[in-house]
């Protein structure tokens, strides 16, 4: 796409990019947003229990938990009913998403409640975004090609938009067009890459571009008909031998 880089694939018309792995390094989700989160579970569900927000969270986290409790999925425990009083609910609400981000759920119950406690905590100024030197001026040069870059991740929109809406960079909104989450369909599935192409009205699902840094979502993604890219940065999980993606290592080379 970059003279400079002499790419000669065409431009393509939209971008779509995950987060942890790629814009943003996995120690900065591992290491604060995901403490963050679970150091303040127990403080924010106490502080917001009877809003409409948690209460729409917590039933989420309900089916969820009932599922999981059916399927044998470790760490799940009952969560009791409203007349057990709030704090025995919380207390096994607590002890239930501990274990959801213990084991790096990537499901919509703990992503929509994360995104509202990490909501308290950039507005607290406890929190700010991070995404690597190389994202700003890429995104600013898309924009400037009149190429429309999306954010798919497993993060909720209000966790992407937190994200984006305060980095080390400052707001970067203004080069993103729209935001895609598990509520579209998990990462790691065609049909969610499937939808994305619809919802964005391209000719074809070539007509996207998606950057990730996991394998397995590439795959999905490629079997949707977009073209992908695999991110690589310092932490990433390895990559299957004979993957067969291109790779970068720097939004500079595409
Ligand atoms: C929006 S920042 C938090 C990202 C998050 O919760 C997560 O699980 C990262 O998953 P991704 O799909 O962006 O790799
Ligand atoms: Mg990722």
């Amino acid at each position: 796409m970059n003279n400079s880089n002499n790419r000669i694939e065409p431009l393509p018309r939209c971008i779509v990019l995950d987060i942890e792995g790629t814009t943003t390094p996995i120690t900065f989700v591992a290491d604060v947003l995901f403490p963050y989160a679970r150091d303040n579970v127990g403080r924010h569900l106490s502080a917001t229990y009877d809003t409409a927000e948690t209460k729409d969270d917590i039933n989420l986290l309900r089916t969820q938990v009932e599922d999981d409790l059916a399927q044998g999925v470790d760490g799940a425990i009952p969560i009791p009913t409203d007349d057990a009083g709030k704090e025995e609910v919380i207390a096994a609400l607590v002890a239930n998403v501990e274990a959801m981000i213990k084991a790096d759920r990537k499901i919509t119950a703990l992503k929509q409640l994360q995104g509202h406690i990490w909501r308290t905590g950039y507005e607290n100024n406890e929190l700010e975004g991070v995404v690597y030197d190389d994202v700003p001026e890429a995104l600013e040069k898309w924009h400037a090609l009149g190429i429309k870059v999306y954010i798919y991740s497993s993060g909720s929109r209000l966790a992407q938009r937190l994200i984006f809406g305060k980095t080390n960079y400052g707001d970067l909104r203004k080069y993103l067009s729209g935001f895609f989450d598990t509520t579209v369909g998990n990462k790691k599935e065609t049909r969610s890459y499937i939808e994305i192409s619809e919802s964005l009205g391209v000719d074809k699902p070539s007509d996207i571009l998606f950057v990730t840094d996991v394998f397995q979502e590439a795959f999905a993604a490629k079997g949707a008909g977009l073209d992908v890219m695999i991110s690589i940065r310092p932490g990433n999980a390895p990559l299957p031998e004979n993957h067969g993606f291109k790779t970068i290592t720097s939004f500079a080379e595409i």
